[in-house]
């Protein structure tokens, strides 16, 4: 059934017309819902047994904001026209400057454009928990329709560009405070509260308020300027590779000098430029793609019904076990913390709970809810009571004989619908299954480390997996804050198979003469948090070199061998764990760069002795970005290429999420799309004429290319799902 959209209007014997956004789930602002918008205002203002106005948006929600799809269409056919001319027209002509009052009456949500409507409203009227902000930024943009004026003109300038540039939203409660909510009213209220707030200030007994008029919140000009000097100090430091934030500072900063109309004008021109830049086209995409990952062909279109998840047993209390027993936990589900002594257990538990206190001590659990969380918690010593758990998470160390005996024993012990998963981030789930007869049931739960606050969770389905355990272990996910990306089965799964010659290029690179924390800042300035010398410092060198062998007996064509891990680990160098890897790690400090590593990388390059005439290969950033990026982006291609991702966009928003790749760049193949396969496939070709095998473009890199075409266009050719 094709869902009903539009702008309808009401208009009571009390001569207050309700206008009414329609268009779920979030009353999206569509290019129909401007359209009626423009129409029923210009209605409401010529009719003449209309005295007052409500706008509002149906189904408890007010609006979403603008239809992000239109940002999508824009960036397709670099047509702007496609947006509509709304800042002046709509939103100061017939709304703020109307005769008639017009009132907001929000519930749900007012983010983004809808929150842009309510503030050119006389007045707002909200129920409790309203979601108030402007999410713009996040989207690679600026506020369209007059919110950088209107928001530090209702909660003063420095509350507002915090909102703005950090893209927080507030509750309708503390909007109230802040004077940006004129009233709170239980929902059953809203539409008598709001139509009597319309008709008050119809009738004079309250303000008629324009929102862009006002001046009594931006104070004196000398301290607006001190207040948008540290605003961008703070754009520096959070979006030093992104233009959005200085933009809107400087389009504010219009607002406050030559008046709120000149910001208006200001914004939309800023406006039209940020929405065709590749910030914004990347994280758009970045939007879309995260939603996408909630549909799974045959699993979430076959009328399945996730069944419920209340106890879940974990076996392993070592980091990755803890941190998801509390992910788990913090999401009220009961968890039973299995290990194999009392010393081990009461470890495990003490790290599940120095997780919770850490989230207490930086304000974002209450004490209360951490009580509640850990009152959830039991640690045992054996299987007892592992017969009425829904869902299994084994997260021992990586030893296939060890997964397999204890998948055969979990089968023993559990009931016929328990969900046995797997924490394994290497290891084959047929070869972990393989003893059993509960192939069906066995899914990789791969969340990655800390597992309470990284939110990917990369959900591994055999060709044996049934499509209802799929979508349990989604709806868990999701129960616990996390984004679950489908994946299939091979060694490394989507990310860390993808991103396996992240780390390989380096050591390459480090090994042809480059200095390796000069690599490691050129990464971080391309927008990855930690460069490949860190992330392997962070991960341990032990788990490097026992996955490395995994890793070879598949990709061994395409590996790098490196003597450098091993002669780290000979000079007790395992990794932040003991303090001392390529950095220096100690408490309360920044990682330092340790010169006396560098001794152990000339024994490694007289080892592998590959620098051209034994002299340091020079090289400039844009090589170093390209020798690291390009071998990830082409293991990218072998996936899309044997389908262990439904789809491009899933490998983006997993690079994303699981390995922090930069947003603002779209995700690893989206990125590849923009810089071009063909001129990636060149610069690999070139590199692999001179360097080997571990360069060569994969098939499907070279087949694109030659085509033409994107690596995101492509249909898979081997599923693995
Ligand atoms: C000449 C110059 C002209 C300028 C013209 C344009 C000016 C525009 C000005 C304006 O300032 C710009 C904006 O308003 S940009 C949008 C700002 N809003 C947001 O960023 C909010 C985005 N949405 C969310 O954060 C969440 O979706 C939510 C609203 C908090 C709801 O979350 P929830 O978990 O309940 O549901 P989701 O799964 O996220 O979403 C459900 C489906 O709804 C789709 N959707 C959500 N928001 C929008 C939107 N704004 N536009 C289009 N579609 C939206 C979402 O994609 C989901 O769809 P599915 O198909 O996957 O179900």
């Amino acid at each position: 059934m094709a869902k009903k959209i539009g702008v309808t209007m009401e208009v009571g014997n009390d001569g207050v017309a309700v206008i009414t956004i329609t268009n779920p789930p979030v009353n999206s602002l569509a290019s129909p819902i401007i359209a009626g918008l423009k129409e029923k205002f210009q209605d409401a203002n010529q009719r003449n047994d209309v005295k007052a106005i409500v706008l509002t948006g149906n189904n408890g929600r007010f609006s979403g904001g603008f239809d992000i799809n239109v940002f999508q269409q824009v960036h397709k056919t670099g047509d702007l026209s496609l947006m509509p001319e709304v800042s002046v027209e709509l939103v100061c002509n017939l709304m703020e400057d109307s005769r008639k009052p017009v009132v907001a009456a929000v519930e749900g949500l007012a983010l983004g454009g809808g929150l842009e409507l309510a503030m050119a409203c006389h007045a707002r009227v909200a129920a409790p928990k309203a979601q108030l902000g402007l999410p713009e930024l996040t989207l690679g943009v600026i506020p369209g329709f007059g919110g950088t004026q209107r928001l530090p003109r209702l909660v003063g300038l420095a509350k507002a560009t915090d909102m703005i540039l950090l893209s927080k939203s507030i509750l309708s409660e503390e909007g109230h405070k802040l004077g940006l909510v004129d009233a709170l009213v239980p929902p059953g209220d809203l539409l008598s509260a709001s139509r009597k707030w319309a008709l008050d200030i119809a009738d004079g007994r309250k303000p008629f308020l324009r929102s862009l008029h006002r001046t009594d919140k931006i104070g004196s000009l000398s301290e607006a300027r001190a207040i948008l000097k540290n605003s961008r100090q703070l754009a520096k430091k959070i979006a030093p590779n992104m233009p959005q934030h200085h933009a809107c500072i400087e389009v504010i900063e219009e607002g406050i000098v030559h008046g709120g109309y000149s910001g208006v004008l200001k914004e939309a021109e800023v406006f039209k430029q940020l929405v065709l830049s590749d910030t914004a086209k990347g994280l758009v995409h970045v939007f879309f793609a995260q939603r996408a990952t909630s549909k799974v062909p045959n699993v979430t279109d076959v009328g399945l019904k996730p069944r419920p998840i209340k106890k879940v047993a974990i076996i392993g209390g070592g980091l990755m076990g803890s941190g998801i027993a509390t992910a788990l936990l913090l999401s009220n589900i009961r968890v039973l913390l299995k290990e194999i002594n009392t010393e081990y257990l009461m470890k495990g538990i003490k790290s599940v709970e120095a997780n919770i206190k850490g989230l207490v001590s930086r304000g974002k659990l209450t004490q209360d809810k951490a009580g509640k969380a850990l009152s959830l918690l039991k640690g045992v010593l054996d299987y007892t009571e592992f017969k009425d758990v829904d869902m299994v998470i084994e997260a021992v160390i990586e030893n296939i004989q060890l997964k397999q005996s204890i998948f055969k024993e979990l089968e023993k012990v559990c009931s016929p619908h328990c969900i046995l998963a797997s924490n394994t981030s290497t290891i084959d789930l047929d070869v972990i299954g393989e003893k059993t007869n509960s192939k069906d049931r066995i899914v990789g739960a791969h969340f990655f480390s800390p597992a309470h606050l990284m939110t990917l969770l990369e959900i591994v389905r055999s060709k044996n997996t049934s499509a209802q355990v799929i979508l349990d272990l989604m709806a868990v996910g999701k129960a616990i804050k996390k984004v679950p990306v489908v994946v299939g089965n091979c060694i490394g799964f989507a990310v860390n198979r993808t991103f396996f010659p992240y780390a390989q290029a380096a050591h390459m690179l480090t090994n042809l003469g480059v200095d390796l924390f000069r690599i490691d800042s050129v990464i971080t300035s391309f927008g990855l948090p930690l460069g490949p010398f860190q992330l392997g410092d962070l991960a341990g060198h032990g788990i490097g070199l026992a996955v490395g062998p995994i890793y070879a007996k598949v990709y061994g064509d395409r590996m790098f061998n490196s003597p450098l891990t091993e002669l780290l680990l000979k000079s007790g160098r395992n990794g932040k764990i003991n303090g001392r890897g390529f950095y220096i790690y100690e408490k309360g400090s920044k990682p330092k760069p340790d010169p006396q590593v560098l001794s152990i990388v000339e024994e490694s390059r007289k080892l592998t002795n590959i620098m051209p005439g034994g002299k340091p290969r020079s090289v400039s950033d844009k090589e170093i970005v390209e020798m690291i990026l390009f071998p990830v982006v082409n293991e990218a291609c072998r996936v899309l290429d044997e389908g262990v991702v439904i789809r491009a966009a899933d490998l983006d928003i997993a690079s994303v999420l699981g390995m922090s790749f930069p947003s603002y760049r779209g995700g690893i193949v989206f990125w590849a799309d923009m810089v071009g396969p063909k001129y990636i496939y060149e610069r690999l070709k070139r590199l692999s004429e001179t360097y080997g095998g571990f360069f060569k473009p994969s098939r499907y890199l070279e087949e694109r290319a030659m085509k033409g075409m994107l690596l995101s266009e492509s249909q898979s050719s081997r599923s693995r799902m």
